[in-house]
């Protein structure tokens, strides 16, 4: 059998020493090339922690976490990372901004140059190219960062709440956005949310956390349709699985009326 893309085995963190926070408790996990996986979770629970161990940003006090087999030591080339606040610099213009991984990659920017517009264009930024972060709203400036994430063509994208801070109807037309990106793709994809209906239209699998120290409490693979229109919020197993989730974290004692 192949290695799964990721793997991580009995991953725990504790942060400050051996009497300091244990951020996670023993996380296995496997996913396979392709997926799109959400965490989903109280606040605190380790999610963000979980994804910087993918990202090589931090690394395990125990266990494992492996990329195609090979152990994680280290950002790996193939990574994309977006988070909650977009990190755009506002002295460049937008096209430039897209660009700056081919910068760190110590690549040539200009090979680069027609595949940011085209990604600018996907996500309806193409006139925006030559703006200032300052000019955009908060959706179009967490955009430009996605496309960003997406310019060295990763084939892993680490997205911790990047919508967190938008406002619904944003929200919403990004989710739809980035599932096209998706569709299109196929990067494997691990996202970061406390949005149960979010992780639900995006995801192929749902991996719960329990509050802290992070355990897994389940691992759900969704039963939708591979392509999903915003329709598909109201369809029965849509709410079914919405649901579910919800009664899991009102038995978690983290939701009650
Ligand atoms: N660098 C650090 N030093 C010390 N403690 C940390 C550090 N990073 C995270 N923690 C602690 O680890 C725990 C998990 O934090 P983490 O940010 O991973 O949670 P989270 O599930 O992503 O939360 P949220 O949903 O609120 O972003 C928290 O108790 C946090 O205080």
């Amino acid at each position: 059998m192949p290695a799964p893309f990721i793997s991580a085995q009995g991953v725990s963190k504790r942060f400050g020493g051996p009497s300091g926070v244990l951020a996670l408790d023993e996380i296995g996990l496997e996913i396979g090339e392709g997926e799109f996986v959400s965490l989903l979770g109280p606040s605190g629970c380790g999610k963000s922690t979980f994804l910087r161990c993918l990202a090589g940003l931090e690394t395990a006090t125990t266990g494992s976490l492996a990329l195609e087999g090979r152990p994680i030591l280290g950002p790996p080339e193939a990574l994309g990372i977006a988070f909650q606040r977009d990190a755009l610099l506002e002295w460049f213009d937008i096209l430039e901004n897209v660009l700056l991984p081919a910068d760190f990659g110590g690549r040539r920017k200009g090979d680069y140059v027609r595949k940011a517009q085209e990604l600018l264009q996907m996500v309806g930024l193409k006139d925006f190219a030559h703006a200032y972060p300052a000019a955009l709203s908060g959706g179009m400036r967490q955009r430009a960062a996605i496309c960003r994430s997406l310019l060295m063509e990763p084939r892993l994208l680490l997205m911790d709440e990047p919508f967190g801070a938008l406002d619904a109807l944003t929200r919403d037309q990004l989710n739809v956005d980035l599932h096209h990106l998706w569709l299109r793709r196929r990067m494997t994809t691990v996202f970061v949310t406390h949005s149960i209906s979010e992780a639900v239209f995006l995801s192929s699998r749902i991996v719960v956390f329990s509050p802290r120290p992070g355990r897994i409490v389940e691992n759900v693979a969704l039963d939708l349709p591979d392509e999903r229109r915003l329709a598909v919020k109201e369809a029965p197993e849509f709410l079914s699985y919405t649901r579910h989730f919800r009664h899991l974290f009102e038995t978690m004692g983290l939701i009650h009326d």
